[in-house]
């Protein structure tokens, strides 16, 4: 059994952060633990409030699990501050774990997850561990201070989260106006890159849909599978849990965690080399 780390906030409406992860995990077949950074009061309409974790007892937690586990693979979350981030990144650098890093910064209703001074911390101190990073491109706008709205300034934002330390880069393309395709964009540091294109779904049950991908990812890089494979199963991943919706609340719905078992001999993705 593979044990694989989700280091993220509470969902409270259960359809994103640590409870996204462990439902992935789950049905991924690995055995899901967790490090709670923050708890949102939250559900489809909203983030409500959030209530940080004080450092010192993040960093018990990690330990506790490190301690006693053989971890395969860790992904990081919401993370909220630069003393989480700093705090995570020390015990990282010492650990030989694969990290995928997905940099959470706001939730589909606008509130923030990340604070404004925890930027800089994600970028010099976590970003050089990542095995993948995977923002979307509101965040790869952040992270690298430049627009991006055209194929040559996706590849020219990877390139610059590669020279930050990334191993690879999965650019997210949910947010980019293109109304048939959902693209994402994946970019390696040994110059490879590929791009995966998928029916974009029109729904609204869209919260949670980084969240799942990158705790789909974490489960299949935890359960050794070469990592172009795994990026490709846990695109397979999110794209059938968009595709069989659940219609849960009130505001943005959830993804289905269960839809990839039922129906993963019928999910069409596009490479593009
Ligand atoms: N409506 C949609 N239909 C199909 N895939 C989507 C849709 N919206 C997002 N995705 C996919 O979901 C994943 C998360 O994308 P994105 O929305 O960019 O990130 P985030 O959830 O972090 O904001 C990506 O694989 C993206 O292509
Ligand atoms: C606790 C918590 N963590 C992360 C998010 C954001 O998740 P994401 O997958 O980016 O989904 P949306 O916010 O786009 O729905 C969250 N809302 N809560």
């Amino acid at each position: 059994m593979h044990i694989v780390t989700t280091i993220a906030g509470s969902d409270s409406g259960g359809g994103a952060g640590i409870q996204a992860d462990l439902k992935t995990f789950q049905e991924l077949k690995v055995f899901g633990t967790s490090v709670i950074t923050a708890l949102t009061a939250q559900n489809t309409l909203g983030v409500y409030d959030v209530l940080s974790i004080d450092p010192s007892f993040i960093e018990k937690q990690f330990y506790a699990l490190l301690e006693d586990f053989s971890i395969s693979a860790i992904k990081t979350g919401m993370l909220f501050s630069a003393d989480v981030i700093q705090t995570i990144a020390n015990i990282m650098a010492d650990l030989d774990i694969p990290l995928i890093i997905d940099p959470v910064m706001i939730a589909k209703g606008g509130e923030s997850l990340l604070q404004q001074q925890a930027i800089e911390a994600l970028r010099c101190y976590l970003l050089p561990l990542a095995t993948v990073i995977m923002p979307n491109i509101p965040e790869a706008e952040v992270l690298t201070g430049k627009k991006i709205d055209t194929p040559a300034s996706i590849k020219q934002a990877a390139h610059t989260l590669l020279q930050l330390g990334a191993r690879c880069v999965v650019m997210k393309g949910g947010h980019l106006s293109d109304k048939k395709f959902a693209t994402d964009y994946v970019f390696f540091k040994d110059g490879r890159s590929f791009s995966m294109q998928t029916a974009r779904i029109a729904t609204n049950n869209t919260h949670g849909t980084g969240c799942t991908f990158s705790a789909a990812l974490t489960a299949f890089i935890g359960s050794n599978l070469p990592i172009d494979q795994a990026i490709l199963e846990a695109k397979k991943f999110i794209q059938l849990a968009i595709t069989h919706d659940l219609s849960i609340g009130n505001g943005y719905g959830p993804t289905n965690h269960f839809a990839y078992h039922k129906y993963k001999g019928f999910c069409e993705v596009i490479i593009h080399e």
